[in-house]
């Protein structure tokens, strides 16, 4: 049978529990085998120096995270040196023709989704699952996106069957809620990547 794959695109700055616990709680929902992280080189919408922490210790972090699960944390944009979702897919599909994809994203992401490259494109590869995010639900329904995507909603109790929709499909799943992000854990520890970054010491003899 085909694997059945979660991608959870992000940058992971840091990677944090509700990363965690959300991917779990898709994995059950949708009848996942893996979910995998594609850690971002750089959201193309994000301004690119601000408070981005290297790359190595961004995976790090998701490494840690995942560490223990079906969980697999991916640094396929930078080895493909793809940085727009749709591109990243075509070249996941190519690589994977077996495997059956979907693609998750938090509430928050659904506003700004219609300035994504080619959204409506991305939205024609593979389904969609959008996950609840505390304080999101009303932006991400009165989303501008969702006056093409409205149609394509699939109800929430169908969710285990999605490989048997064909593209494109939206699912909204409710999951147990955690206000977690990494713009607060970076407000908290802004030196937060040090500890993947620093080189270990040299042992000292007495
Ligand atoms: N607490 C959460 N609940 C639901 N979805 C979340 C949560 N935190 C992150 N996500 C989702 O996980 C994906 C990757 O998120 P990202 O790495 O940007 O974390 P973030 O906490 O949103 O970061 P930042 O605060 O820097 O924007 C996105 O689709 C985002 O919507
Ligand atoms: O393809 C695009 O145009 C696009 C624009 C903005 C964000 N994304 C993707 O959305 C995912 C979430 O990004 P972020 O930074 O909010 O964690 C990540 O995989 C980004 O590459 C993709």
């Amino acid at each position: 049978m085909a694997r059945r794959i979660g991608l959870l695109g992000g940058s992971f700055n840091p990677a944090h529990r509700a990363h965690r616990r959300m991917s779990l709680a898709a994995m059950d929902a949708l009848g996942l085998d893996e979910v995998w992280w594609l850690v971002s080189p750089g959201n193309p919408l994000k301004d690119k120096a601000r408070d981005m922490a290297p790359y190595a210790a961004r995976l790090a972090s998701a490494r840690l995270q995942a560490r223990r699960s079906r969980i697999k944390v991916s640094d396929f944009e930078l080895k493909a040196g793809t940085r727009y979702t749709v591109d990243t897919l075509a070249a996941l599909t190519a690589r994977w023709p077996r495997a059956r994809f979907i693609w998750l994203m938090g509430e928050d992401t659904v506003p700004q989704f219609h300035q994504w490259k080619d959204w409506r494109g991305l939205a024609r590869m593979v389904p969609i699952a959008v996950l609840s995010r505390p304080g999101y639900d009303d932006d991400a329904r009165a989303a501008r996106a969702m006056g093409w995507l409205r149609r394509f909603v699939r109800p929430a109790d169908q969710a285990i069957n999605w490989t048997e929709w064909s593209a494109p499909a939206i699912i909204f799943l409710r999951l147990p809620p955690d206000r977690t992000s990494a713009t607060g854990l970076r407000a908290s520890n802004p030196d937060w990547h040090r500890r993947f970054t620093m080189k270990p010491r040299r042992a000292t003899r007495p």
